[in-house]
């Protein structure tokens, strides 16, 4: 396979489970991130394991970085077939105390990295003439909408609808788009979650509100980064041809949609 992919916030965490199992499915990979240490150090974990990767460093807010992710992989690897929207950050506050500053924050990285992440990949896989595949991440939270994250669901809930809008504008063009939404997997993101949603409530212990949620979830465990990756290399395929405007869940039976 001659296959492109741009992977966004993969440095850690789900986009390096993601960018990993596209690896693994043959495509070469564009890893991203605005955290340069956690990206050089993935790149070279790829490249030990034979993987054909490069990487560049920005960030998702800025519109312009996403020509450069573009570029980044035309001149490196000649074309661009999937373009992963999966950067994204966690505020965690109750409704009322919630900043104009964090809301500025989380809708900019959140939304506005998606709709200017989708941009992008749409002018080059129009420019290329090809089919293409953009991919956002949206979650849980962008069917249910949960308390101390009121900020994060309202970005998710927007997530989904940038998804139906982009699929209908770009279905013409052979462009599919479509979101993934995990439930609760044990990255980085869950770890500041926790930390902070103990933070808030006296009866907790550190642990007690990654516990809680988690412990709701059907099939007894908790989410690895493989589990939302399995569907996003799905989803990156042929096989997902017909298949576009959806915001599927992988949450091992959390949110029932
Ligand atoms: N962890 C979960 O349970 C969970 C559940 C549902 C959805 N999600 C979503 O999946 C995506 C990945 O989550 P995660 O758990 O891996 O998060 P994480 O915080 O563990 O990792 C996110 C990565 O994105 C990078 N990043 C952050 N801001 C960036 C920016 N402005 N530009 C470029 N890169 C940036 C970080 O440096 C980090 O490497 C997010 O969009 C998140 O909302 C996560
Ligand atoms: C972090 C996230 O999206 C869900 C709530 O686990």
């Amino acid at each position: 396979m001659n296959k492109v992919a741009v992977v966004t916030g993969s440095g850690a965490g789900l986009g390096k489970g993601i960018a990993l199992q596209l690896a693994k499915d043959g495509f070469k990979i564009v890893l991203q991130d605005i955290n340069e240490d956690a990206l050089k150090s993935t790149e070279e974990e790829f490249k030990n394991e034979g993987y054909e990767v490069v990487s560049v460093v920005g960030d998702v807010s800025k519109r312009d970085k996403h020509t450069e992710f573009v570029k980044t992989a035309v001149d490196s690897f000649g074309q661009l077939d999937v373009y992963v929207n999966n950067a994204g950050i966690d505020i965690v506050a109750p409704f009322i105390e919630t900043t104009e500053e964090q809301m500025n924050k989380i809708f900019a990285i959140n939304v506005n990295g998606v709709m200017f992440g989708t941009q992008a990949a749409a002018k080059q896989f129009m420019e290329q003439g090809s089919k293409g595949k953009i991919l956002n991440a949206c979650s849980i939270a962008g069917h249910e909408s949960y308390e101390m994250l009121g900020a994060y669901s309202a970005t998710k809930h927007a997530v989904k609808s940038l998804t139906h809008s982009a699929s209908k504008e770009f279905a013409k063009e052979n462009i599919t788009v479509n979101a993934y939404c995990p439930g609760v997997a044990k990255t980085e993101m869950w770890d500041r979650i926790d930390a902070e949603m103990v933070k808030y409530n006296d009866d907790m212990e550190p642990g007690d509100a990654f516990a809680e949620f988690s412990g709701a979830i059907s099939l007894g465990r908790y989410q690895e980064p493989q589990d939302v990756a399995n569907l996003v290399s799905f989803l990156a395929s042929d096989k997902a041809d017909y298949i576009t405007g959806q915001a599927i869940v992988t949450d091992g039976g959390l949110v029932y949609r």
